[in-house]
């Protein structure tokens, strides 16, 4: 144990799972504390006002920063500490817990998934990688850890937060039919390590871990520390055959079926018309984007 106590920035959303976790931040200030860690708290009213007050704090040089939440509370930690030395504990939280699945950190057991933090602080972090994405639509590069969404999810995601109502998840569901009823195939133009590549396809992703939207495997094979980006390509298939693909997806038993493709890169480029790309579920521009695979970028208390 060092002499003076490690210090531990807590980034809570307490909206995450539409605010059905709400008692989980203070559940793992309490635990940290209870394993003797110094606890400096900070939740904000909404995710730029956090990005803000976390990062003043993280210009203090903590021990670490934890994030309570979901994958978009990932996202945040992943923007603000990838490249830096500082290591990112996570307490899932909230509706989609991906990238928290893929480092095999316990879901529903908040003292469990602090007692990991805790023993990770001790007994040094994991090294992973993590992906940052350049495009015309970004301000600034922004970074993911999981998976970039730029087909038939995406546009899901882009409907459902267009609705003004209902609030909460059925406005996903509703968003959901939608885009199957209208489901296309959509042209894209990628560039895969400087190799050109052009396909149509209804769903397409570009991921560094295996799975999205709370536990489907688009990436069965994809690793957290291999280097390369994994994509996952759906050719153009009928409605019916799209909705029979969705159950191999959550099984991971979709490889090797003729209408999905696979390609590996360190980076890849994506283009298509009006298609918002979303990674870790937040919304980040409009394609083309360009994501580069950075090895080991990301050091993580798992
Ligand atoms: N006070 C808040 N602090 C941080 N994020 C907030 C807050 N209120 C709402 N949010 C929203 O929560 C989202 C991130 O949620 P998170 O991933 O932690 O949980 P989730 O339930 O899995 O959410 P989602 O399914 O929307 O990704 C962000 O898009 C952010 O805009």
């Amino acid at each position: 144990m060092p002499d003076t106590p490690r210090r531990v920035v807590v980034a809570i959303n307490p909206n995450a799972s539409f605010g059905a976790t709400r008692h989980v931040g203070p559940q793992v200030v309490a635990a940290l504390r209870g394993h003797g860690l110094e606890v400096v708290p900070l939740s904000a009213p909404d995710f730029d006002g956090l990005v803000r007050v976390v990062r003043a704090e993280l210009a203090t040089a903590p021990d670490a920063l934890v994030v309570v939440g979901g994958d978009g509370m990932v996202n945040l930690g992943v923007n603000l500490v990838a490249g830096t030395r500082i290591p990112l504990g996570i307490v899932p939280a909230g509706t989609g817990n991906d990238f928290a699945g893929g480092l095999g950190l316990p879901e529903g057991d908040p003292d469990a998934a602090c007692a990991r933090i805790a023993a990770a602080l001790d007994g040094g972090p994991r090294v992973v990688d993590a992906a940052r994405v350049t495009g015309l639509s970004l301000a600034e590069p922004r970074w993911f850890a999981g998976v970039l969404s730029a087909g038939f999810d995406a546009r899901v995601n882009e409907r459902a937060n267009g609705l003004r109502f209902p609030r909460g998840a059925s406005r996903y569901v509703i968003a959901l039919v939608a885009e199957l009823v209208g489901l296309k195939a959509r042209r894209y133009r990628l560039e895969i390590d400087g190799e050109p590549v052009e396909v149509d396809s209804c769903l397409l992703s570009v991921a560094n871990n295996t799975t999205i939207g709370g536990g489907m495997r688009v990436a069965p094979d994809a690793l957290l520390d291999d280097g390369l980006l994994d994509v996952f390509i759906v050719k153009p298939v009928s409605r019916l055959r799209f909705i029979r693909l969705f159950p191999k997806v959550f099984s991971g038993t979709h490889a090797g079926l003729p209408i999905v493709e696979f390609r590996r890169g360190r980076t890849v480029s994506v283009a298509a018309d009006g298609i918002v790309g979303y990674a870790d579920g937040e919304r980040f521009g409009e394609l083309p984007l360009t994501v580069e695979l950075v090895p080991g970028a990301l050091a993580v208390l798992a």
